[in-house]
């Protein structure tokens, strides 16, 4: 089968699965019998494209890279992203436009119209999936297709397919780590000698950042990540304001280095976990001694220890944040609904 694929949304995550597809195509045809063509790929503001027969990704890329717009291509079209949703029917739809964490929007609708029109989801949104993901699974379900968001916990390295399924029999305890890139980025660039500020626009040129990166740094970002893990792990149905958050705004370079000359580093810790009938979720810098293995997990890497009844702990260790990982995401969840539609 030919996969008819349409990116919507074109900023980091959009554009880094997009290089990855045009690097790999070939390799993904030999190792997995994947064959596709992008034929929309949905941005209003740099440029939505559109061409059924498959789009150049190697001249988009480009054109993207010199021009930062692709409003001057053959393949062009001013259609709004929902129209271009409805008239391309891909088969697989990535979406990755900016998580809005109160409504969800533009890409609650994006994924609702998309699985309606019997379009597979991927997606690296988390404010859909916080808000909605029951409703969203219930689409899917009554299309017949899949909605996969792997990316929206702990980027491209494996999380929550790893738990919801690799897991899967297993009770989950509790879990706790870094799970935003950009905060842990900046701590470390602040024990370098970074101020906040520089280390902040370090973090956002890297494409680790949030479109309002007050998202990362008050710890909304880690909060939303704890409220999917509490709903999807545990089975709760928390929201993204029921758990306790404080972020790193606070905490200045001195406080980063009195840590360090103590043996130390601060890290902003999420942790989920059963309390009695309940289950709780907080997001809260910690002081985490050296020694200790989160005391070493430094830049935008993440790191989570899963308690389970089955395994003990489970620790995983990789990118928390970044264009070409969480790219991976998206790109490892196609790969499993390739795989499903084949058994
Ligand atoms: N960056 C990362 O490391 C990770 C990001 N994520 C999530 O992935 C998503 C994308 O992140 P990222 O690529 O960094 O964000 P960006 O802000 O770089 O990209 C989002 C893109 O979506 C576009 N967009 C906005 N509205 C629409 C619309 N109606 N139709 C189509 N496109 C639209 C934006 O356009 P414009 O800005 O021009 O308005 C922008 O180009 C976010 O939800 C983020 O939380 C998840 C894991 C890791
Ligand atoms: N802004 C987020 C991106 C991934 O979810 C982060 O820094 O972790």
């Amino acid at each position: 089968m030919l996969w008819k694929i349409g990116i919507i949304g074109f900023g980091n995550v959009g554009q880094g699965l997009a290089h990855i597809l045009n690097r790999k195509k070939e390799i993904l045809k030999r190792r997995y019998d994947f064959e596709f063509i992008v034929s929309f790929i949905a941005d209003p503001v740099r440029g939505s494209l559109y061409n059924e027969e498959g789009l150049d990704l190697d001249a988009i890329l480009k054109e993207m890279a010199q021009k930062g717009s692709l409003k001057n291509r053959p393949e062009f079209t001013d259609k709004g992203t929902l129209e271009l949703i409805e008239l391309a029917k891909a088969d697989i739809v990535a979406e990755a436009t900016i998580t809005n964490l109160e409504t969800g929007e533009p890409g609650l609708s994006h994924i609702r119209k998309a699985l309606s029109v019997g379009s597979h989801v991927v997606t690296s949104n988390k404010g859909p999936i916080a808000l909605a993901v029951d409703e969203l699974e219930q689409i899917a379900k009554n299309n017949n297709v899949y909605l996969r968001y792997e990316a929206v916990v702990l980027s491209g390295t494996p999380c929550i397919n790893m738990v919801m399924e690799c897991m899967s029999g297993c009770d989950v305890k509790s879990v706790a780590g870094i799970v935003n890139g950009t905060t842990n980025f900046i701590l470390s660039k602040m024990e370098e000698g970074y101020d906040y500020p520089e280390a902040l626009v370090e973090a956002q040129k890297l494409g680790y950042a949030e479109a309002d990166p007050t998202s990362d740094v008050e710890g909304w970002d880690s909060a939303v990540k704890a409220a999917i893990m509490a709903n999807l792990f545990f089975g709760a149905k928390i929201k993204i304001t029921d758990v306790s958050r404080q972020g790193i705004t606070k905490i200045t370079r001195e406080d980063v280095l009195k840590a360090k000359n103590e043996g130390k580093r601060i890290k902003l810790i999420a942790e989920v976990k059963r309390q009695g009938n309940d289950v709780i979720a907080s997001v809260s810098p910690h002081l985490i001694p050296m020694t200790h293995p989160l005391g070493n997990v430094i830049g935008p890497t993440n790191a989570l220890t899963i308690a389970t009844d089955h395994l003990g702990e489970v620790t995983i260790i990789g990118p928390g944040a970044g264009r070409i990982e969480t790219g991976q995401a998206l790109l490892s969840d196609m790969l499993a609904i390739h795989r499903f539609k084949n058994a």
